[in-house]
């Protein structure tokens, strides 16, 4: 499932946006070795980079959403101090930077990184500050924002919230809820979501993806979210006839009808068994029914993947061309949280002119 492909450097040059990539689903194997070396973190299923990320990949490739979040142990795990948050955000940038995306939301949950003994605040102060020093050890061409997840099953999305809030300006573009889907539906969060929408806060939420419709109507008509992470259940709103024709219900109708941003995230979804084959991902579909769709790494290390693999394996299995790459990617940049016109300065003084280019 996580074949390893030869990228061309026509993909690897094209500039990208990236809306749902999670920190710590996106280490460097051999920066989580030497963090839990420094550390003394003697959990790890192996010691050697190359074999560590093939545990990683082979481990999230389970077919169900439960087991692929208990990979997120080992990786979390070397995510406790200041330090390692700082060097695990900046080596992020870099990556990301490396692989042609030039805006990214990076999210990660910062209640689960205080057993070392910081605080909710220094978690983010630390994390904020590695995004600045990886943009710029990038040469400032890749401006990078946090998302901060509270986790579906726990009890701190209000506290997360307002942590949202209190950095809005300074770093931080909005909120999200991750976790295990089945049983802990979203308005499990509903206080946390009214006070963001009181505060004029943004947020998505992961909706769709190990469950289906009812996730993705309280998400949106409960919940208020203004985009879906994944969201690729909508499909089971959306019918086609013998004679070719599909229809869509009234939900499915609603998110084209409002333009829902839906972050697709094709390699993670074969992992959790969300979808069979990227040449089948109804990601295609969708884009030919012109939802408005997006492309994304979710976690790149659990799925040995970067944003140039995901959009390769679009254009050899699903036939995707270089005009709907740039059509997804200028509509993850219209669905970001950043401000309009900084919004609007990627899309006129960056994207278009990169896809000129090619
Ligand atoms: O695809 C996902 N669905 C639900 N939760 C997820 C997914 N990928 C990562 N997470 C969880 C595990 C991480 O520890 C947490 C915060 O990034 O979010
Ligand atoms: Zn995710």
């Amino acid at each position: 499932m996580s074949e390893t492909v030869a990228l061309r450097p026509e993909i690897l040059t094209l500039p990208k946006v990236l809306l749902h990539d999670h920190l710590d689903g996106g280490l460097r194997p051999e920066t989580i070795i030497e963090i839990a070396r420094a550390e003394g973190y003697d959990g790890l299923p192996s010691y050697d980079p190359a074999e560590l990320g093939r545990w990683f990949r082979d481990s999230a490739d389970s077919g169900s959403l439960e087991r692929y979040l208990e990979t997120f142990d080992h990786s979390v795990a070397v995510m406790q101090t200041a330090d390692a948050l700082h060097r695990v955000a900046s080596e992020c940038a870099q990556d990301l930077a490396a692989d042609g995306v030039v805006y990214a939301e990076v999210r990660y949950a910062p209640e689960q990184h205080l057993t070392g003994g910081l605080t909710l605040e220094e978690v983010v102060e630390a994390v904020n500050a590695g995004f600045r020093d990886g943009e710029k050890a990038s040469g400032d061409r890749i401006v990078v924002r946090a998302l901060l997840t509270a986790m579906r099953h726990a009890a701190k999305s209000t506290e997360i919230a307002q942590l949202v809030v209190r950095y809005r300006d300074d770093g931080v573009a909005g909120f999200d809820i991750a976790g295990a889907e089945a049983g802990y539906p979203p308005t499990r969060h509903l206080d946390a979501f009214e006070y963001l929408r009181r505060e004029n806060a943004h947020f998505t939420i992961h909706a769709g993806e190990a469950f289906g419709l009812p996730s993705i109507w309280e998400a949106i008509q409960w919940c208020g979210a203004e985009r879906l992470g994944h969201g690729v259940r909508i499909m089971d709103d959306i019918t086609r006839d013998d004679d070719g024709a599909t229809s869509l219900g009234r939900l499915a109708s609603y998110v084209r009808d409002r333009r829902i941003p839906l972050e697709m995230c094709p390699s993670s979804n074969l992992q959790t068994g969300a979808a069979d084959s990227f040449a089948t991902h109804p990601i295609t579909e969708l884009k030919d029914l012109r939802f408005r769709v997006t492309i994304n790494t979710d976690n790149r290390l659990m799925s040995g993947t970067s944003m140039s693999r995901e959009m390769q394996l679009l254009v050899d299995e699903a036939g995707w061309t270089t005009a709907a790459l740039r059509w997804a990617t200028i509509n993850a940049m219209k669905s970001a949280f950043l401000p309009f016109e900084e919004r609007l300065a990627l899309i006129e003084g960056v994207i278009k002119p990169g896809y000129d280019q090619h």
